[in-house]
């Protein structure tokens, strides 16, 4: 890969399906070597992205380019980039090491890789297994050999941690570290940034198809710093001291420490020499990444707390349903008026289209329905 061309390069992707929005004019870059992790909520538009960027998914707008080039001028594709986008994909009743030697003969590189990418990914005592017995673990990491066969220099790996338990887990980063470690590129989706915390350098965030974030993880770390709680001689001359400093974000606590934000321990600690204040201890509060993570991509599925349906009690509403005959007495749980849309900024917002109220179960009989 030419120097200064990035692994993946994304540029203004846009895609609709019909009237639905998937991917808005978003544009990133995947540097040479970098493990970037591109995360967004369910529905953001991570696949959809990932398909284009491989040619699967034609853009509405906007182009991709891999190692340089849209992926269907590569010549040689799967030895510039291997993706597990589905591990479903294996036809159930070929074995493990049949399943890689087909793929093996279809992109041209002999037997022999076949076994060389099952032993990578732990699966050489399953050799003879079908693919219709493997666990969801396993199927991920077949679906990973097989992106390994052509030995890419660039992964697109599509939600890999699903299925797999804390020792695959941890499997998986080590394994992207060492494939990361001479100089190649991955790209691995998640809709959980915890999951990629461990292993990624760089993340790439998604909400409702669009750009939120793209820098390093530091970076991100470091623009929602923690706060540092100080323990010190003097917390008002050191808080007036730092204010002096434009540090402004330093409140005391009932302890008596100083918690400041904005300011990393070491420059904490020279306004407090300047200021003749003595630092007798300073902790850095934890960044929880994932609060912030879901606070860049609240809003897409924003669902109120769940409450107990309460028992219908309030007037029927006219018409709804037709009055009892004179003497009947209704039977408990009948309802009283149409079934209440969901509320929140889902899709389905703003409730059932006229008309379109889901039938009622069996038990609650709807107008016209068994009484
Ligand atoms: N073939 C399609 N036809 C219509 N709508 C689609 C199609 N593929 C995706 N979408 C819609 O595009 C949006 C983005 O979907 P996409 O699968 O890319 O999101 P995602 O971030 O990968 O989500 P998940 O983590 O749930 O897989 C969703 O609203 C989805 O319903």
């Amino acid at each position: 890969m030419n120097a200064g061309v990035p692994a993946i390069e994304a540029v203004a992707l846009t895609k609709q399906f019909g009237a639905a929005h998937a991917v808005s004019n978003l544009s990133f870059q995947v540097p040479a070597g970098s493990i970037t992790g591109f995360v967004g909520p369910n529905g953001a538009g991570k696949t959809t992205t990932l398909r284009m960027l491989l040619g699967l998914v034609t853009p509405t707008a906007g182009y991709a380019t891999i190692a340089g080039v849209p992926f269907g001028q590569l010549r040689q594709p799967a030895r510039v980039v291997g993706a597990v986008l589905d591990s479903r994909g294996a036809h159930p009743k070929r074995s493990t090491i049949d399943h890689l030697r087909v793929y093996a003969a279809a992109i041209g590189v002999p037997d022999h890789r076949a076994d060389e990418v099952m032993a990578m990914v732990g699966l050489a005592s399953a050799a003879r297994q079908k693919v219709a017995t493997h666990s969801l673990g396993m199927r991920q990491r077949l679906a990973l050999a097989t992106a390994l066969l052509g030995d890419p220099q660039i992964l697109v790996l599509d939600e890999p941690a699903n299925g797999l338990d804390p020792e695959g887990m941890a499997w998986l980063r080590e394994f992207l570290h060492a494939y990361a470690s001479v100089g190649r590129t991955v790209l691995v989706s998640s809709h959980l940034l915890r999951e990629l915390e461990q292993s990624v350098t760089r993340v790439v965030i998604v909400n409702r198809g669009t750009l939120v974030y793209q820098g390093d993880m530091e970076e991100l770390r470091a623009r929602h710093s923690a706060r540092v709680f100080v323990t010190s001689s003097d917390p008002s001359a050191l808080a007036l001291a730092l204010a002096a400093q434009g540090i402004v974000d330093a409140q005391m606590m009932t302890d008596g420490r100083l918690a400041v934000r904005g300011a990393p321990v070491p420059t904490i600690g020279a306004v407090a020499e300047s200021a003749g204040v003595t630092v007798f201890g300073a902790d850095t509060e934890n960044v929880d990444l994932e609060q912030v993570f879901l606070t860049m991509t609240s809003g897409q599925y924003t669902a109120q707390p769940f409450t107990a349906p309460q028992p219908f009690q309030q007037a029927p509403a006219p018409g709804y349903p037709p009055a009892p005959p004179p003497g009947y007495a209704p039977q408990a749980g009948y309802p009283t008026q149409p079934p209440q849309a969901p509320t929140g900024t889902h899709p389905t917002a703003g409730g059932y289209p006229p008309g379109t109220y889901p039938p009622p179960p069996a038990d609650r009989p709807g107008p016209g329905g068994p009484r």
